[in-house]
């Protein structure tokens, strides 16, 4: 029986992909490859179409034999969401509802969804655990709490077994440089310092100093894109040996400001970054860190590579070696 990966052309879900294959496990990816990439993946089946469309996605299980779905698919843009929160609904909420309801129509037990630390918004205290408020700040946070509680919906009603999980700042690259992170547009601060470090951006832009944190600028906890891939592969491992459903934060517990994190990757890179002051960033909450205590002892989570200036070195080496990432412009 197969894995199904939805969205497991992107960032993340290559990386996840990767993983599974590592522990011998069937993979089918379903993406429409407009943000992902055909090469990030080392093995597995692609199939290509549009998670919108239900006729699409409940082929997919009439076709293959699916024992569980892993659901990377979204718009994943703070800024952009509160510009054009329609368009984060219509993607966001309505592949998730097609993959729910086409799961239950098929009775596969299984799924593991990818959700955000922006489901909590601006919290008061940290670190941040699974019990905190949930008041998003951005129209992308609230799409994903919207399918949280579908999920958990669901699966009062249908009997599916899930794990929710709310990861932090993803950022990093797989050790081999093979692959890594290619978003087009970029959004995301350390790939945008390391392209400012290669002279393929002027400067990198610093979205506010005058936030409430020791620098003025804003905190958030960076976790290496493969500790994501190996908290899939346990959540999974969870649900297949009947323990409970969950919602697990996925981060260091560490915070390190913006400022920090351009330092930082001038060390790794030995090389001054050009940096200037902008505006605030609509949508953004001024600190954001993870416990992820839930993940370690429920999951058996453990991450390892935790370490702020190995997460960007792993970064670099895939910049370094892959100036215009996967060379496909999207
Ligand atoms: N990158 C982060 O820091 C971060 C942090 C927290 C949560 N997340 C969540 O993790 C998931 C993966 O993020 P990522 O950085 O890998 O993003 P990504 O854009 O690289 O990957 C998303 C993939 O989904 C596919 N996709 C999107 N809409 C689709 C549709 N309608 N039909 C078929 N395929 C579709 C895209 O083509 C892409 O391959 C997202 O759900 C995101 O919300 C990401
Ligand atoms: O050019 C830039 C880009 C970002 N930032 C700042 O850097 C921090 C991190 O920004 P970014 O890398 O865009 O990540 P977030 O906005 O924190 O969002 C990411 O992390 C969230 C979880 O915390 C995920 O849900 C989102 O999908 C993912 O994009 C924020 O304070 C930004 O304002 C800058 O100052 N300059």
């Amino acid at each position: 029986m197969a894995i199904l990966v939805c969205g497991g052309a992107g960032y993340i879900g290559s990386h996840t992909v990767w993983e599974l294959l590592d522990h011998g496990e069937e993979i089918i990816v379903a993406d429409n490859l407009e943000k992902g990439h055909k090469a990030a993946l080392q093995g597995g089946k692609l199939i290509k179409g549009d998670l919108r469309d239900k006729e699409f996605v409940r082929k997919l299980f009439r076709k293959h034999d699916i024992e569980g779905v892993i659901n990377f698919a979204a718009y994943i843009e703070v800024g952009e969401s509160v510009q054009l929160p329609m368009k984060y609904y219509h993607n966001n909420v309505v592949l998730s509802l097609n993959i729910l309801e086409a799961m239950a129509e098929a009775h596969t037990p299984y799924l593991v969804f990818s959700s955000t630390a922006a489901t909590y918004g601006a919290v008061e205290t940290s670190p941040i655990t699974e019990d905190f408020p949930t008041i998003p700040t951005n129209p992308y946070g609230e799409t994903k709490l919207t399918v949280e509680k579908a999920i958990k919906w669901t699966a009062q009603a249908h009997g599916l077994k899930y794990v929710i999980l709310r990861y932090f700042n993803a950022s990093g690259a797989h050790p081999s440089s093979k692959i890594g992170e290619d978003h087009h547009p970029e959004t995301h601060l350390i790939p945008l310092v390391l392209q400012a470090a290669l002279g393929k951006r002027p400067s990198i832009k610093i979205f506010g100093n005058d936030y409430p944190t020791p620098d003025g600028t804003c905190i958030r906890d960076y976790i290496h894109v493969c500790d994501l891939a190996q908290a899939h592969y346990l959540a999974l491992q969870h649900l297949r040996s009947g323990k409970e459903n969950t919602t697990c934060n996925l981060g260091n517990g560490l915070g390190f400001s913006v400022k920090e994190v351009i330092e930082t990757a001038e060390k790794v890179t030995g090389l001054k970054i050009p940096q200037e002051m902008a505006p605030r960033r609509p949508g953004d909450p001024p600190a954001l860190v993870a416990s992820s205590d839930r993940a370690k002892s429920l999951l058996g989570w453990k991450p390892k590579y935790a370490d702020l200036a190995t997460i960007i070195e792993t970064a670099w080496n895939w910049h370094k070696n892959h100036p215009n990432g996967y060379g496909d412009k999207k």
